[in-house]
C-alpha cells in the first residue's frame, strides 16, 4: 500500500523536473574548471547562478546549452540526457542568450528576431502572419518597436542584448538560458527584462552578478565559487551574510526587503580582502560597532 503512494509521488516529482544535473566537472588541461556539481530545477522557476569573476557560471550555462561537454556528469533535460537530442529538436526546447552579443549582424532588429523562428520552420517555409505578430510582439515587449528596421549594428549595447532576448522569444523554448543578461542594461531595462522573461511561464536560468536582483527575480539560486558549488536554495538560503562574505569577500548585512521580503543585501566600504590594495573607504561606523556584519577573514 505504502510503496505504491511512494511510486505516485516519484512519478509526480519527476514530471515536475525541468532539469537534472549530475555530478558534472569539466577539466581543461587537467584543470578542474567545474568541480562535481549537482542541482536540479523545477519546471517554470526561474534560476539564478551567482558567484564571484571566474567562479564557472559561464562554464555550467555551456555545459547547459551544449556548447561544451562535461568531463564527467550526466545533464537531464525534461527527462531526456541532454547529449541525445538531435540539433533542431534542442533548438525548439532551449534558447540562449549569450554573454557576449556578436557585434555585427547584416540585418536589422526585426529580421534578427524572426531568426528565433528558424528552429520551427521548413528550409522552403515562408513566415506566416501568426509569424509576423509573434515578432512584432516580441520586439514590443523588450521597447524596440521605434528601432524595428535600424540595423542591428546601429543597436546600443543595451539594444542588442534586448533584441537577441526578442529573438529568444520567438524561438518559444520551454527552457531559456540567459548568461548575464542584465550587463549592458540601465536599471529600468534589468528590471523590465527579467520580469519579463520570468512572465513567459517558462523554464529560465539566468546567471547574474547582482545579488538584489537575483534575490528579487529568481525562484531557486545556486552558488558557484571556484568551479564548485557552494550552496543551492532560496535566495534568503543562499543570501546569507557569511556566505556572501565568506565567497565575495565583502562585509554585508542582510535584511528583508521592504517590498518583497527576500533578502536585501547592503554591502559595507572600508572592508578589504586582504588580497587587495586600501579602499579609499573608512569602515562605516555602524560596520564597525558591530564586528558581527562582517566576516572574521574578510575584516582587517
Ligand atoms: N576554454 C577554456 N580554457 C581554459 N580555461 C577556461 C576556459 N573557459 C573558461 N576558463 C576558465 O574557467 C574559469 C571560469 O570561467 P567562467 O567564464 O565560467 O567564469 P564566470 O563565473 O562566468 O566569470 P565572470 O563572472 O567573470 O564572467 C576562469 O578562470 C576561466 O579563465
Amino acid at each position: 500500500m505504502s510503496s505504491s503512494i511512494d511510486a505516485v509521488i516519484v512519478t509526480s516529482q519527476s514530471d515536475n523536473l525541468a532539469l537534472s544535473v549530475n555530478g558534472i566537472s569539466w577539466h581543461v588541461d587537467d584543470v578542474a574548471i567545474l568541480a562535481d556539481i549537482s542541482f536540479s530545477l523545477n519546471k517554470k522557476q526561474m534560476l539564478g547562478v551567482i558567484g564571484p569573476n571566474g567562479a564557472g557560471k559561464s562554464s555550467l550555462l555551456r555545459c547547459l546549452y551544449r556548447y561544451i561537454t562535461p568531463t564527467q556528469g550526466q545533464i537531464r533535460l525534461f527527462d531526456q540526457d541532454i547529449s541525445q537530442f538531435k540539433g533542431k529538436a534542442f533548438a525548439t526546447q532551449v534558447a540562449v542568450v549569450q554573454q557576449d552579443t556578436p557585434q555585427f549582424f547584416d540585418m536589422n532588429t526585426s529580421q534578427l528576431v524572426a531568426m528565433g523562428l528558424t528552429p520551427h520552420k521548413g528550409m522552403f517555409d515562408g513566415h506566416t502572419a501568426a509569424d509576423n505578430q509573434l515578432i512584432n510582439d516580441a520586439i514590443q515587449k523588450v521597447g524596440l518597436t521605434d528601432k524595428a528596421f535600424l540595423q542591428y549594428s546601429q543597436l546600443s549595447g543595451g539594444e542588442k542584448q534586448r533584441a537577441l532576448i526578442a529573438r529568444a522569444i520567438v524561438q518559444r523554448p520551454k527552457l531559456l538560458i540567459l548568461d548575464e543578461p542584465t550587463n549592458h542594461l540601465d536599471i529600468r531595462y534589468q528590471i523590465q527584462i527579467l520580469e519579463l522573461v520570468k512572465s513567459l511561464g517558462i523554464t529560465v536560468i539566468a546567471s547574474i552578478h547582482d545579488l538584489n536582483l537575483a534575490s528579487a527575480m529568481c525562484d531557486t539560486l545556486v552558488l558557484l565559487n571556484k568551479g564548485r558549488l557552494v550552496s543551492q536554495g532560496t535566495p534568503s538560503a543562499v543570501l546569507t551574510e557569511a556566505q556572501i562574505g565568506k565567497v565575495f569577500e565583502v562585509c554585508c548585512e542582510v535584511k528583508p526587503h521592504p517590498q518583497h521580503a527576500k533578502p536585501l543585501v547592503n554591502y559595507f566600504y572600508g572592508y578589504m580582502s586582504h588580497s587587495l590594495s586600501q579602499s579609499p573607504f573608512q569602515p562605516s561606523p555602524k560596520a564597525e560597532q558591530d564586528s558581527s556584519l562582517c566576516d572574521s577573514e574578510v575584516q582587517r
